[in-house]
């Protein structure tokens, strides 16, 4: 396992930052458009904060969350919320968000839709992932009720997700397009997250999601 442990957390905001932004500007010396995924939660923030300023060709890079709850983007749990107020600003608000919400009751009724926009933009160039203390990254929950539909190879773009202690439905990038990103980032803080991740590494994806992912991820970890 790749694990890359900072001081502290501004240190790993910074230089996360500036890693993934160098992956950008590497990708789009050869390529007219690159995809950077990111996720939700309470992690990536500081990393948005540090990156959406950070002088890029932002016009010609596609943002895509790694998975999002089925809540309007206007509501306070809406990870596209989180990221047009964190990321989608500054040098960043000219980049292009592939969006993986639509106002339909459920995430299945949207995923023609969105997988339409989605498949133009992959396969992803950069992806910054984060994980659960339960070993889920994206909404690749433990027990989730299409879990292994996600988990499949021949998976499609999008999964829906339900899974017992979510507020809401959910829906994912699944484990095969995380899988083929050209650069894979895990980033976690805090002693339990160090050690579930390293408990992943013996156990299969379907008991750790994460581990769907691990083989060719960097992780970036910080008290
Ligand atoms: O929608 C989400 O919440 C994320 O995409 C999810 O996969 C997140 O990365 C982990 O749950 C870790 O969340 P924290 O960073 O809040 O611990």
């Amino acid at each position: 396992m790749n694990l890359i442990e900072y001081a502290d957390r501004d240190m790993m905001a910074i230089d996360l930052a500036n890693r993934l932004a160098g992956e950008l500007t590497a990708v789009l010396q050869h390529q007219d458009r690159a995809t950077l995924v990111v996720p939700g939660g309470t992690t990536p923030g500081a990393i948005f904060d540090n990156l959406c300023d950070v002088d890029l060709d932002w016009d010609r890079i596609d943002v895509v969350l790694s998975d999002e709850r089925w809540l309007p983007q206007n509501h306070p749990r809406s990870n596209t919320r989180l990221i047009k107020k964190r990321l989608l600003t500054g040098q960043a608000a000219a980049a292009r968000l592939i969006p993986l919400y639509a106002p339909m009751q459920h995430p299945e009724d949207a995923i023609p839709v969105l997988e339409a926009e989605l498949s133009s933009c992959l396969p992803i160039s950069v992806a910054l992932l984060g994980m659960g203390g339960d070993m889920h990254t994206a909404s690749l929950f433990p027990r989730g009720d299409n879990l292994r539909l996600a988990l499949d190879p021949h998976a499609p773009l999008l999964v829906p997700m339900r899974a017992e202690g979510l507020d809401e439905q959910r829906i994912t990038l699944s484990a095969r397009v995380l899988r083929n990103a050209l650069n894979l980032h895990i980033v976690i803080t805090g002693e339990d997250k160090k050690e579930a991740v390293m408990r992943a590494e013996h156990l299969s994806p379907e008991e750790a999601p994460v581990k769907a992912v691990l083989d060719t991820a960097t992780i970036h970890w910080a008290k």
